[in-house]
């Protein structure tokens, strides 16, 4: 998978080199390229924004540089992602989604905007364009979202994560539950212990309790995960949780 990154601040994106992504990239299983914008700009000031038409405070990004770069960068099978407050919340569905793209391009902007022309002029070109917001909060641009998408994607793609199992059952993995809460040595720590059953060596107690806990957690946190979960995920005995 390739991924372009397009910012004014690329240094942002520097953490990506580190760790997973960081190996992915060595490895060949992810293609990162990170660009500046200003690379694409045209005056002496390098100037990638202006202020709004119809007034109000702080500046909007202009069409022509974000045009300019991204008829660069975008390919025939790209998706577009837009990082903004006002897209739709990313969550670990769309994550495995993009994981199966082969091209993903992230447009870093500022909180003001990008000029909404840039968004409708790639889409009537037929480029699959994603808006995605990160949660119901504001951030000042683009880049945090950035590294959340690359590595919320990237450590799904085969190859990345050291054991393919521990990708199932992780939070808002595929059973839709919470994680369930986990131990190591030793055994007893300031007073506290692990729960027996996990010492038992019994395989199916564990899995049992695992689950249980994972529900109880999802019930106590996110009933709205439960709601939401497809009524055949839980069988008889999850009723009774
Ligand atoms: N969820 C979210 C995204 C943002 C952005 C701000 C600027 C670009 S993207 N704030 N909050």
């Amino acid at each position: 998978m390739r991924i372009d990154v397009l910012t004014i601040f690329p240094d942002y994106l520097a953490p990506l080199r580190l760790s997973l992504v960081g190996k992915a990239h060595e490895a060949g299983i992810l293609d990162l390229r990170v660009h500046d914008l200003r690379e694409w700009t045209t005056d002496r000031h390098r100037t990638v924004d202006d202020t709004p038409f119809g007034g109000g405070a702080g500046m909007v990004m202009r069409p022509d540089v974000w045009g300019a770069a991204l008829d660069d960068v975008l390919t025939p099978d790209a998706h577009l992602l837009l990082p903004t407050p006002s897209g739709e919340v990313f969550a670990q569905p769309t994550a495995h989604a993009l994981a199966h793209e082969t091209h993903l391009v992230i447009a870093c902007g500022r909180y003001e905007g990008i000029d909404a022309r840039v968004a409708e002029h790639y889409r009537a070109a037929g480029v699959r364009v994603s808006e995605l917001s990160l949660g119901d909060y504001v951030l000042n641009g683009g880049e945090v979202a950035a590294l959340v998408v690359v590595e919320a994607v990237a450590r799904l793609l085969p190859g990345v994560v050291g054991n393919p199992e521990s990708l199932v059952e992780e939070s808002h993995g595929e059973a839709g539950l919470l994680e369930y809460p986990v131990f190591t040595k030793p055994p007893s720590w300031r007073g506290l212990d692990v729960p027996d059953v996990l010492l038992s060596g019994h395989h199916a107690r564990i899995a049992r309790w695992r689950r249980d806990e994972a529900l109880r957690r999802t019930a106590a946190r996110r009933p709205d995960m439960l709601s939401a979960l497809d009524p055949g995920v839980l069988d008889a005995r999850d009723r009774d949780v």
